[in-house]
């Protein structure tokens, strides 16, 4: 197949089987006598249980897409809309892992107490809790840590309690903004495959925007390039590697590296303000 037969025709928008909708959304930060209008038209629908990254330049608009989806962000116009539901608010059926994992963990709390937080708060009785808390440390390979504090752990072990601590809230959607990039070469293999099989095992629908190429085509069943801001899709990728995917055998395979250089064409060109040749103009 070539890399010119990579745009998924079977993701229209609004697709029935679909458990996330973005329809339109745009976004234009003001304030303070100014405008940045980060995001001009993005349309697309996740299907559920589908594992999609997000990439693009630096400043196209990731974070805000994310933000924007979490409902922690209002949006300029379009809407968010979850299992039917449009997003106000952040809702009950996300997750957000965030990068910087030592600012989203409680330092005085302990591993299983900052897993069973969120479960507290949705008044999840005490024993589910227990159930749950230690299937999700067990998952992420953390069943012996739980009563060490998170500073009492290295950067990916702490990244895996902030992953166990989504999982066990059992997200329709587990939201991954650029999750690995402050930890080491070989944690973030380890923390992609755990990805993988936590994705494959509990069938979550997982949003992974990341700065790495490789990282995307490696975990990404699909790729969604932005151009640059005012961000618009430049492409819709179908990553068509085997499911079972392996740090070694898979980066060594012809596709896997026809896919790469695709995707780093399509970030070189949004770099340069290459825009889709239909990209509508902006609703005024
Ligand atoms: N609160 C804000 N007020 C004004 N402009 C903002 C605000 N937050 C982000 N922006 C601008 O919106 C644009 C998109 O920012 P965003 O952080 O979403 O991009 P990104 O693709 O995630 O960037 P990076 O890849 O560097 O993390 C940038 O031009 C940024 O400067």
């Amino acid at each position: 197949m070539s890399t010119t037969d990579t745009t998924d025709p079977t993701s229209p928008a609004g697709a029935a089987d679909a458990v996330l909708d973005v329809r339109g959304l745009q976004k234009t930060y003001t304030g303070q006598g100014r405008s940045v209008e980060a995001i001009r038209d993005l349309t697309f629908s996740v299907p559920r249980g589908q594992l999609v990254c997000i990439v693009g330049p630096s400043g196209a608009g990731k974070t805000t897409l994310l933000r924007c989806i979490a409902g922690l962000l209002d949006t300029t116009a379009g809407e968010i809309v979850l299992d039917g539901e449009t997003v106000t608010e952040p809702p009950r059926g996300m997750a957000v892992v965030f990068q910087e994992y030592g600012r989203s963990l409680f330092p005085w709390m302990t591993v299983r107490q900052n897993v069973e937080r969120p479960l507290i708060e949705r008044k999840v009785a005490a024993a589910e809790r227990r159930r749950i808390v230690s299937e999700a440390l067990e998952a992420v390979g953390l069943a012996d840590s739980g009563d060490a504090h998170p500073w009492q752990l290295s950067g990916g072990m702490q990244q895996r309690v902030a992953i166990a601590r989504a999982v066990a809230y059992e997200p329709k959607v587990l939201i991954m903004d650029e999750p690995f990039a402050a930890v080491d070469a070989q944690t973030r293999a380890d923390l992609e495959d755990l990805v993988r099989a936590l994705w494959q095992r509990l069938g979550v629908t997982v949003l992974f925007v990341t700065h790495d190429i490789d990282e995307s085509v490696y975990l990404g069943e699909r790729i969604l390039v932005l151009s640059n801001r005012p961000t618009v899709i430049l492409e819709d990728v179908v990553v068509d590697l085997p499911g079972d995917r392996d740090q070694l055998g898979t980066r060594s395979t012809p596709r896997f590296a026809e896919l790469r250089a695709h995707v780093y064409e399509l970030i070189q060109q949004a770099k340069q303000g290459h825009r889709p040749q239909d990209e509508p103009g902006p609703v005024s």
